[in-house]
């Protein structure tokens, strides 16, 4: 049987439940679990007791009854405890947590493939460069100086990407894309076969780097930005990116509007049309991701290569409703 989950009650300190988190208790500081048991079971039938991390000294105890577990709590907590070797515990309510609800509400089926997420102007193109040319554009970014976000790291070329305004300052120009990027601009233009209306001529590239399990928040590249075709290059390690109907306000409703694609290293996502212009995308906080049956742990990295053509003029598209220029 798996670890139950735990977690501080969310009302008061003082609510009562059933378990209680008991620190300063456990094989690690000599005390076995059917020591602890024999030791809580004074004050009511005590349904378990589980390893309430890894560290070994901090348990869960977990009653049938809110009672046994207020007189447990009242009776040891900050009291050396005779039946366990006179050590003393520090004790507090605990809950279990809902994991497999959020998980069953939260989750939505991956795709492996852009076809199959039905947002149009979505494409994907698998080993979009070869594992040596992954290498060397590593490289090539880890010569250069990072500035630190609060949970990523980012580099600009061309123009800075400025996070307070989302936008960018057209009139200052960083200079031309680096020449280590030429082996992706070179093969830009094969998505044309895909959408004919797709942007080639790229002036705009902002590398990030995610630590395992930090993702990115649910955002619209900035209409009057951008232009209508925005590229990224997965690097490193796989992530999943997930994509919400933006104008769907209906909880219930909102599941058929959220769709999420796997990206694995080496694939190029484009982001068009509609899929650009009228859905937010955004990467999950999570360190495993389960794609199909399979679950997949991200790397201790993500890096990401994301060229965009910045906007001149104001944007003219047919989703208004998204737009910072008509609106
Ligand atoms: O990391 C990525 O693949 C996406 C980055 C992104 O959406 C952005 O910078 O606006
Ligand atoms: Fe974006």
């Amino acid at each position: 049987m798996g670890l139950p989950k735990f977690t501080r009650p969310k009302g008061h300190d003082d609510e009562l439940c059933c378990n209680l988190y008991v620190a300063n208790c456990g094989p690690a500081v000599g005390l076995t679990i059917d020591s602890i048991t024999s030791a809580f079971s004074k004050f009511g039938t005590v349904k378990g007791v589980y390893p309430a991390d890894e560290s070994g000294s901090r348990v869960i105890v977990s009653y049938y009854d809110e009672n046994s577990a207020q007189s447990a709590l009242k009776a040891l907590d900050r009291c050396p405890c005779p039946d366990l070797g006179g050590r003393s515990l520090h004790i507090r309510y605990s809950v279990q947590r809902p994991q497999l609800q959020v998980v069953a509400t939260d989750s939505v089926e991956v795709c492996l493939e852009a076809s199959e997420l039905n947002i149009p102007g979505i494409y994907l193109i698998h080993d979009f460069v070869s594992a040596q040319e992954e290498e060397q554009l590593l490289a090539a970014v880890d010569e250069r100086p990072w500035h630190s976000l609060a949970k990523r790291r980012v580099q600009h070329y061309g123009y800075e990407f400025c996070y307070d305004i989302r936008n960018v300052n057209t009139q200052h120009r960083l200079g031309n894309l680096p020449s280590f990027v030429d082996c992706i601009l070179e093969k830009i233009p094969v998505f044309k076969k895909l959408d004919e209306a797709a942007d080639v001529s790229l002036d705009q590239l902002t590398v990030n780097e995610y630590p395992t399990g930090v993702g990115l928040s649910p955002h619209i590249d900035t209409h009057s930005a951008f232009e209508g075709s925005i590229y990224s290059l997965s690097l490193s390690g796989p992530c999943i990116m997930e994509f919400r109907g933006s104008d769907d306000r209906d909880k219930e409703r909102s599941n058929s509007r959220r769709r999420a694609i796997y990206l694995p290293p080496r694939s190029m996502l484009l982001l068009s049309g509609e899929g650009r212009y009228a859905w937010q995308h955004y990467i999950p906080h999570h360190k495993v991701d389960k794609v199909k049956d399979t679950v997949i742990r991200r790397g201790s990295r993500r890096v990401s290569f994301t060229f965009r053509k910045v906007r001149k003029g104001p944007c003219q598209c047919d989703y208004s409703q998204f737009c910072d220029s008509q609106s």
